[in-house]
């Protein structure tokens, strides 16, 4: 039987606001999320049986406990019908834990793979609010084209963000999310902002701050990056993006940054690749 080989990228926080808390405790907030060419892969087999498993090695986790694993039993459970079991291989390139959205993108990558190869032709609404109660950060990869997030990261504008170069680093620290969203230190009162009004430079990461008093590794990491060019925290870190106008100016910063500061060259991109690579095979 065929097997379909999926990318999934990881994504990028541009900037993070944080304007409320709901009741139950989640948090409203704005941010731009953008893909990037930093991305795992996924391979399905159907099976001759009914049985969906998955090999992820270097996952934390066990494989039920899997993001991945979580979202084909998801799936599965809003179906009527017998369904093919399938054979899932990750193939991880994305730090788990950086604040770049790994495992909410293998998510995301095995609903659209599985609507394909099940073909149970749901819409992308459909499978978006399948996946959100997986993952706040889950919608925006089935969504699938970059965008301006707002609610608790699943309500979508969009906008059009640079076609630009980072330097992606990772300072060697794993931050906890649900922690940081509990500290009581986090600023929750960020003014909401107009959708069609968010810059760069006028913008903040709201974790930044708290992030780099909590963890020195991260703060170091920033300092040393604001020598090249402006720096952010993606998400609730640890991973920091430094901006650059070309490919060629980022790969000149990351041959003279330390050798101990773990880092790439990755380029933002407007359209996520799994959603790209899943629309050309239904044409
Ligand atoms: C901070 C962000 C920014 O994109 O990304 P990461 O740093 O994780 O990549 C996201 O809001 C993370 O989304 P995600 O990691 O999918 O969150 P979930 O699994 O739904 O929830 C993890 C924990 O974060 C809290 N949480 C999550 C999202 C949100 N808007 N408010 C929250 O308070 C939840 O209460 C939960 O304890
Ligand atoms: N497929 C997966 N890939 C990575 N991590 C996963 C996956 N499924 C579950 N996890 C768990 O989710 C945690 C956060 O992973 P990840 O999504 O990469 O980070 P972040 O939320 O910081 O962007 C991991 O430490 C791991 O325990």
């Amino acid at each position: 039987m065929a097997t379909l080989t999926l990318p999934s990228p990881a994504k990028l926080n541009l900037f993070l606001h944080i304007t409320g808390r709901r009741a139950d405790g989640y948090h409203q907030l704005q941010t731009v999320f953008q893909f990037i060419d930093l991305c795992d892969s996924l391979s399905f087999r159907l099976r001759d049986d009914d049985q969906i498993t998955l090999s992820a090695p270097g996952v934390d986790v066990s494989p039920e406990q899997n993001l991945v694993m979580q979202a084909a039993r998801a799936l599965a459970q809003t179906q009527h019908q017998a369904l093919p079991g399938v054979a899932i291989e990750l193939t991880k390139a994305i730090p788990t834990g950086g604040g770049l959205g790994g495992g909410s993108s293998n998510a995301a990558t095995t609903l659209l793979a599985l609507n394909h190869l099940w073909q149970l032709q749901l819409s992308s609404a459909e499978l978006q609010r399948i996946a959100l109660p997986l993952g706040a950060d889950i919608p925006i990869f089935v969504h699938g084209e970059a965008a301006f997030a707002e609610g608790i990261g699943e309500r979508f504008s969009a906008t059009e963000t640079p076609a630009t170069w980072y330097i992606l680093a990772h300072p060697d620290v794993h931050v906890s999310t649900p922690r940081l969203y509990q500290h009581p230190d986090l600023p929750r009162q960020h003014p909401p902002i107009a959708a069609t009004n968010w810059q760069q430079q006028t913008t903040t990461n709201d974790f930044e701050a708290l992030v780099c008093k909590l963890y020195p590794e991260v703060a170091n990491a920033r300092a040393t990056l604001l020598e090249y060019g402006p720096t952010r925290l993606t998400g609730s870190g640890a991973c920091l993006f430094t901006q650059f106008a070309s490919k060629a100016a980022a790969q000149q910063a990351l041959q003279q940054l330390p050798q101990s500061l773990n880092a790439w060259v990755v380029r933002g991109l407007q359209h996520s690749p799994a959603a790209k690579a899943l629309s050309e095979l239904s044409e």
